[in-house]
């Protein structure tokens, strides 16, 4: 297992957000974390990634304990993140966007305006990211000319740049249109196989076309995991979070 979680808690107050949250993602994992509004899906991200500190239980990366261990730490051995809302630079293109990051994460980036072509491995680098997230051929147009989409993809690619073992994408689709949706799954499932996926979305047609298990989080504890299909069928998971109408 790349990424373990072992009866994670956390309270706000009264509020139980996390109630003895285990998983497990082994490489090349492609999960989708659902539940309704509230469920406690973001919560359970920020506790992984260190944002939030949990009441009590452990995490595991690559089986060595990172539950203390600061959010940057946590990038550095592998564990990367994407946030629900667009934190790009609009003016940067997405080839100096992730070509920063890939120098940040070789510990370059304050010589970075002072030496460019001394990082032609860097700038080599992070073409080859946005090409394999198909963004060649916008890399060198201003970011906020893209599609919003391909904006999406550029904070994938700027994750990728970490080289992380565990990404963890919070609704990588918000505020997409459906069918660019669809093309920026395909590209996430496609991702290479020794990354592992966890990935929060609201559209189930996404969700069961692109998981490989389904995790069901209500009132901030599982409910439910398993295959697309299974949880498909589940009349828990019908009655709490699809409601029979959706399925
Ligand atoms: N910092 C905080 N302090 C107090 N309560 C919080 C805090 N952050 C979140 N909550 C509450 O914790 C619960 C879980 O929130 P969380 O954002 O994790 O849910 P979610 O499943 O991601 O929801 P959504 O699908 O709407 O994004 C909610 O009731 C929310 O109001």
């Amino acid at each position: 297992m790349v990424l373990s979680t072992q009866s994670l808690c956390k309270k706000f107050g009264s509020l139980e957000v996390a109630r003895d949250i285990s998983i497990n993602l082994p490489a090349g994992a492609r999960y989708a974390l659902i539940g309704p509004n509230g469920a406690g899906k973001t919560t359970f991200i920020n506790l992984v990634t260190g944002q939030l500190k949990p009441d009590s239980g452990r995490i595991l990366l690559d089986g060595q304990d990172i539950t203390r261990t600061g959010t940057a730490d946590r990038v550095r051995k592998g564990l990367t993140r994407t946030f629900q809302i667009n934190r790009l630079f609009p003016e940067l293109t997405p080839l100096e966007s992730v070509t920063l990051a890939v120098c940040e994460r070789e510990g370059v980036s304050a010589n970075f305006w002072r030496g460019l072509s001394a990082h032609r491995d860097a700038i080599e680098e992070g073409f080859a990211i946005l090409s394999r997230l198909g963004l060649a051929d916008v890399a060198t147009r201003p970011t906020r000319q893209l599609a919003y989409g391909q904006q999406r993809l550029v904070e994938i690619a700027l994750a990728l740049a970490t080289k992380p073992k565990v990404l963890l994408l919070d609704e990588p689709a918000a505020g997409v249109p459906k069918d660019e949706s669809a093309m920026l799954f395909k590209v996430v499932a496609n991702l290479p196989e020794d990354i592992a996926v966890l990935f929060i979305e609201h559209d189930m047609e996404i969700v069961f076309s692109f998981a490989t298990q389904v995790i069901v989080l209500v009132g901030g504890a599982v409910l439910l995991q398993a295959g697309p299909d299974e949880v498909k069928e589940d009349p828990r998971v019908r009655e709490v979070y699809l409601g029979s109408a959706h399925v």
